[in-house]
């Protein structure tokens, strides 16, 4: 994405607008009218790293104040912007922002301005604070205290750690939720621990627990441009530190090589642009494939988790199309029947691999909500015959963590 330099009257004509557009809603709607917009210093007021914030503001509004009566999004060179009518008071409305911007450090960056029905503008009880000093903010910008330069700094800091602290909270939850969905055939989950005395749902999600702040440093070091030997070197340490929480158990290896290339992919594309899914595969391809493990037992057989980033990983985006359409678990049962998973050949051969296709295959026209039963037969089955998907359960903590970060939105 290039960045454009905006000039003060397109700033002014922005705001003009947006006044036009609120005076319109509160003769429409009446209620409470909330201006969502950022507080961005200089003539750069869109970027990627900008638009995640606002993405993630918008979530969190939804979270804290509920859904609003009317949205409209506009996204345009002078900044995102959001006006949002909720049927609630506005002092209500005003506390909650306040909160809001007072809880992380990105907050500082949110411009949340409450309206009342009759078009007065909720004053906050103290000034905002200074981004540099921490001091109140009306004088540090009266008296140029700070320059610019120091301004947008301070500025980029922020939304870059917001960044990697979000997109890793947001791949720990997905890792979370996958082991949680129940039933799925032959893997663990709240049913029972598939076909695995080795693992439960608590060592998953310690699992998660302990590769969440390299999922942190995987986006970061994406941000700073680090190199594919860099990202593999970091990616042996989240190894050792998972096999440490799990007691040398393999839980999400695999999920971790995914997770690695996809968020350093997406920090990469954070700070220099481009798309995330070709990046991923051009960072895979830069590294050898590994030697001595299950996956180069079986590579003759099977392309393995490598192939699917080599491809851009085309099978959790279909997933995640299905987690729109229908839901996980008939995203789940569509991936069992055409991965290419080393885990069933590495434990079935080839006949274990296609013996799971085959029956995934045969639940393909069930809706998702017909799929519980069917898939606790399976469960059964799989279990009797030691065969665990877990290349299709990596994946679908993939599609689930693409559609929460949704980067079309910021990318
Ligand atoms: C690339 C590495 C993972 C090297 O591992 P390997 O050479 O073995 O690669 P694969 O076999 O191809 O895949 C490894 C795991 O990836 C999952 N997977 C398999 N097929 C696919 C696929 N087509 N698409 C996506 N993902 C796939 C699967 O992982 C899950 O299953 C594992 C748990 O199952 P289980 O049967 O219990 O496995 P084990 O415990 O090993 O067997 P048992 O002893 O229990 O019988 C678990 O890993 C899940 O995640 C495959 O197992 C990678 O490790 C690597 O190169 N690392 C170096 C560091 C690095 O480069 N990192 C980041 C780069 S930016
Ligand atoms: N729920 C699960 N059960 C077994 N292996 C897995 N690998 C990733 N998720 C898994």
């Amino acid at each position: 994405m290039h960045t454009v330099e905006i000039t003060l009257e397109q700033v002014l004509l922005a705001r003009d607008r947006r006044v036009l557009r609120q005076r319109a809603l509160a003769a429409r709607y009446g209620g409470t009218l909330l201006s969502f917009t950022m507080n961005i210093a200089g003539p750069v007021k869109d970027a990627p790293l900008v638009r995640l914030a606002f993405q993630a503001g918008l979530a969190a509004l939804d979270r804290d104040l509920g859904q609003p009566v009317h949205r409209e999004l506009i996204q345009a060179p002078t900044g995102p912007e959001a006006l949002l009518v909720y049927d609630r008071p506005a002092p209500w409305v005003k506390e909650r922002c306040l909160l809001l911007e007072e809880r992380e450090a990105v907050g500082r960056l949110y411009d949340l301005d409450v309206l009342s029905p009759e078009g007065e503008k909720l004053s906050r009880p103290q000034s905002r604070r200074c981004l540099i000093c921490g001091g109140p903010v009306t004088v540090c910008s009266r008296s140029r205290a700070h320059g610019l330069p120091t301004i947008r700094a301070r500025t980029r800091d922020i939304l870059a750690d917001f960044a990697a602290g979000h997109l890793s909270a947001l791949a720990r939850q997905a890792l979370e939720d996958e082991v949680d969905l129940t039933p799925k055939p032959g893997l663990v989950d709240r049913r029972n621990t598939g076909a695995h005395d080795d693992m439960d749902r608590p060592l998953f999600h310690r699992s998660a627990g302990a590769l969440a702040p390299y999922f942190r440093q995987f986006a970061a070091r994406g941000m700073a441009g680090a190199s594919p030997r860099e990202l593999q070197s970091l990616g042996r340490q989240a190894e050792h530190a998972m096999l440490d929480a799990t007691g040398g158990v393999n839980t999400h290896k695999g999920a971790l090589y995914s997770f690695a290339l996809l968020l350093s992919a997406m920090g990469r594309c954070l700070a220099e642009g481009g798309d995330p899914f070709d990046t991923a595969a051009a960072i895979a391809a830069a590294l050898p494939p590994a030697e001595n493990t299950h996956g180069s037992a079986v590579r003759s057989q099977c392309g393995g988790v490598r192939q699917e980033a080599l491809s851009g990983f085309p099978t959790a985006r279909h997933m995640r199309g299905i987690l729109e359409s229908a839901g996980p678990l008939s995203a789940l049962v569509w991936a069992m029947s055409r991965l290419d998973d080393s885990t069933l050949v590495y434990r079935g051969g080839p006949q274990g691999l296609a013996y799971v296709r085959r029956r995934a295959a045969e639940l393909l026209r069930l809706p998702e909500e017909a799929l519980p039963p069917a898939l606790e037969a399976l469960d059964d089955d799989l279990m009797a015959r030691r065969l665990s998907p877990g290349g299709s359960a990596d994946l679908l903590a993939l599609a689930l963590f693409l559609r929460a970060a949704a980067p079309e939105t910021w990318l």
